[in-house]
């Protein structure tokens, strides 16, 4: 069967991998991108990104200062919004902005992240004719500020304040303390002129909770903060290195009444305030992040499994029998047991973050009806979601990075970056740990809502269901239905999950500690019961995936999806034997069957990654190229380095041949 990516002159080693593949790996790749012509779009914009001479990098960007980084960003991003945009479409963006940019942010991500979708979901008709038109056009850069530096996750608590002064028909935006300032938002502190920044909202000196304004930050003209505003950078992270994460600080600035967003809630010219449809629309533009970042971060997990594949194959080390010759380490079992799984689950990850941006859509039209039922289970979803899969996908990366050895520690590999982008997810957009027990809440509803014979949502519909015994292992031979006793064994350790959290919780109230407090001392079993339902869900939907699969990479996706039920089944093993559903037997079981798993997915590993249809360009990664020639490119890369640009370095002349000359004067 055909690997697409096999060239004249590529490693032979890559070249003999590609050639055992047994599917087409073109096929695949349109299957996860949706269709052909996706892929060749996709191709088509690597190849002129590469070939645009205004996103040439004269050297690699870790080699450069971050000011540098940020000039160069900006340079392209200019050159992606003004010669480049009218040639995608919107969907393609992210893919252009990988290429073009990278994955270190650059000064509209906010814009398009946050701004523009707080704009269209939450401004009223007036206020969106009159910014949308000009957001769109990037007349003006916006951002959304939120966290502050006292809070981020508590929302209740923010403590900047949007006063509403009806003799003037203005709100007075203020900063009241030193830990109030905004502090962290995405291009705030040099890039955006403009914010959605989220205030308390008071009138008559009644606080109505957070709600969001539209304040200009800078003059359109000099770029210079305006009267009021204290505005700048909050230093280096451990990633992100080209977002000008910010701070501000508004002293009593005044806007006019119509700069808050009114879709929902509204404030009348006399003050009146009517409450919007549901009370959390407010926060809007993070459902929207979460929805988008699933599939975000699957596909920085494929990038590293792209990279640690692709060099096992070309890396040679050691020997499994004595007198042979020196093996790729993708031949040892442990390289495999590694990296294959993190194939697997950027796979599935992929898949859920396509099942779950459709899900928004949906959610997104039935509130423009005036309907927000779809709500709560999107929530509930993209909380869990988003959680797992950035923990997931930082421990993977990370896994990923070892496989390497040594080159993996160098930015060579593009692996250390690709971990810091990664675990940013793990705390913006609602740290984790929060973020579980929001699932959680539904979760709980869920099981009473089960109890009382009441309908669920096909999200949650297993709550209602009744567990038979496991069948792991006990239908031998069909992998159909081996797929599925798994399927309904982690149902089972869902619902289990949840009930028991359910009955803990009960039993603390019903111990005399109030409802909060009782939460707190079972929030660890909630988040197990909420990772679980999460895990579930992303099970369910690669099946989907999997049962709706041209035939020609059925066989292919039916071995990787029987991987990753196996590895995803002994990683939470605990939980299936903690209640006796599953015995010891069932998981020596499952553990056999990972170990065969990653002998027949070995043929086919490189293939699998080749699908992800990559480019060099976007992989960014010395050790990941697709003609695996890494050695000579390692040296070619080294001698980058700015400590290269002179044999003998001013440190050296100024401080150690001093020393060492004194030292040897004193002999
Ligand atoms: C084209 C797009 C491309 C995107 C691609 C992605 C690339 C990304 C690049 C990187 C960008 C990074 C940008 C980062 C931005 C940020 O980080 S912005 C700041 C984000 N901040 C947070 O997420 C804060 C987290 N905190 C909260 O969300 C809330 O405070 C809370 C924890 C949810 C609690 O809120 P609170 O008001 O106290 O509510 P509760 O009492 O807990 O709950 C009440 C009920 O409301 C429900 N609910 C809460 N939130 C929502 C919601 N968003 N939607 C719907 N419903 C919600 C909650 O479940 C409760 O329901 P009931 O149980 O029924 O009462
Ligand atoms: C890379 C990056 C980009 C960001 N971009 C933006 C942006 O564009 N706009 C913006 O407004 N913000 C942004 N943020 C801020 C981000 O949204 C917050 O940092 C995040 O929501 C976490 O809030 P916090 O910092 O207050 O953490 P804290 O809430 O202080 O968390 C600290 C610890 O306390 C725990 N904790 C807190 N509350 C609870 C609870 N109720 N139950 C159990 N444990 C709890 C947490 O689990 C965590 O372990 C960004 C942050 C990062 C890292």
């Amino acid at each position: 069967m055909p690997n697409r990516c096999i060239r004249p002159g590529d490693n032979p080693d890559l070249t003999k991998e590609r050639e055992t593949c047994t599917f087409d790996t073109d096929e695949l790749a349109a299957n996860l991108y949706g269709s052909r012509r996706n892929l060749e779009r996709r191709r088509e914009i690597s190849q002129k990104v590469s070939a645009d001479p205004d996103f040439a990098d004269p050297i690699p960007h870790e080699f450069l200062s971050r000011e540098k980084a940020v000039d160069a960003t900006a340079k392209k991003s200019k050159v992606i919004f003004q010669k480049w945009k009218n040639l995608v479409k919107p969907e393609e963006m992210p893919h252009l902005v990988n290429e073009a940019v990278g994955i270190q942010g650059f000064p509209l991500a906010l814009h398009h992240a946050m701004f523009l979708p707080s704009l269209n979901s939450q401004a009223d008709d007036d206020l969106a004719a009159e910014i949308l038109p000009r957001a769109k056009a990037y007349e003006i850069i916006g951002t959304y500020a939120q966290t502050e530096m006292g809070h981020g996750t508590n929302l209740r608590e923010l403590e900047t304040t949007a006063t509403y002064d009806k003799t003037t028909q203005e709100f007075v935006i203020n900063t009241p303390t030193r830990k109030a300032m905004k502090w962290w938002p995405g291009n705030l502190g040099k890039m955006s002129n403009y914010a959605v920044v989220c205030c308390q909202l008071i009138i008559d000196g009644k606080n109505l909770g957070p709600h969001n304004f539209l304040v200009q930050l800078r003059c359109e003209k000099t770029h210079e903060p305006l009267p009021g505003i204290t505005v700048g950078d909050i230093g280096p992270k451990i990633a992100y290195n080209t977002t000008d994460n910010g701070f501000l600080a508004l002293d009593n600035v005044r806007i006019p009444r119509r700069q808050m967003l009114m879709k929902h809630a509204k404030v009348s010219p006399d003050g009146t305030y009517t409450p919007p449809i549901h009370a959390k629309l407010n926060y809007g533009a993070m459902v929207h992040v979460r929805a988008h970042m699933i599939y975000s971060h699957g596909h920085l997990l494929a990038r590293a499994a792209a990279v640690a594949t692709r060099y096992s194959a070309v890396r040679r080390q050691g020997r499994i029998e004595n007198g042979g010759p020196e093996v790729q380490i993708l031949d040892y079992q442990t390289q495999q047991h590694r990296i294959f799984p993190q194939i697997a689950r950027a796979y599935a990850i992929l898949f859920a973050g396509q099942e779950v941006r459709d899900q928004y859509a949906k959610t997104l039209e039935g509130i423009a009806n005036g309907q927000a039922d779809l709500l709560p289970d999107l929530h509930a979803l993209t909380s869990g979601l988003k959680s797992v899969v950035t923990f997931m996908g930082g421990l993977g990366i990370e896994q990923c990075r070892m496989s390497c050895g040594g080159h993996g520690y160098s930015d060579a590999s593009g692996l250390p970056k690709l971990y810091g982008v990664q675990i940013g997810g793990c705390t913006y957009e609602g740290e984790n740990m929060v973020m579980l027990q929001q699932t959680a809440r539904y979760l709980m509803k869920g099981v009473k809502w089960a109890e009382q014979g009441k309908s669920l949502s096909p999200s949650i519909a297993y709550l209602g269901k009744k567990s038979g015994k496991s069948l792991i292992g006990l239908k031998g031979g069909d992998i159909t239905r081996e797929h599925e006793a798994i399927l309904e064994t982690l149902e089972h350790t869902a619902r289990r999950l949840a009930i028991d959290a359910s009955q803990l919780w009960e039993k603390r109230i019903k111990g005399g500690e109030c409802k909060e407090r009782a939460w707190n001392g079972v929030t660890v079993e909630m988040n197990r019961a909420s990772r679980v339902y999460t895990r579930l869900f992303m099970a369910r939907s690669f099946h989907r995936r999997l049962l709706s699969s041209p035939s020609s990479i059925r066989s292919v996706l039916s071995d990787l999806f029987s991987l990753y039920l196996h590895y995803e089944c002994v990683d939470m093993a605990q939980h299936l034997l903690e209640d006796g559903h599953c015995n010891g037997g069932q998981i020596q079981y499952l553990k056999k069957r990972l170990y065969e798993d990653l002998t027949t997915l070995r043929p086919n590993a490189v293939s699998l990654v080749d699908s992800f249809e990559i480019s060099d360009r976007e992989l960014n990664s010395v050790l990941g190229r697709r003609d695996g020639n890494v050695y000579e490119a390692l040296f070619q890369w080294a001698k980058q380095s700015e400590l290269n640009y002179t044999d003998v370095l001013p440190a050296v002349k100024n401080y150690m041949m001093p020393m060492m000359e004194e030292n040897r004067s004193k002999l």
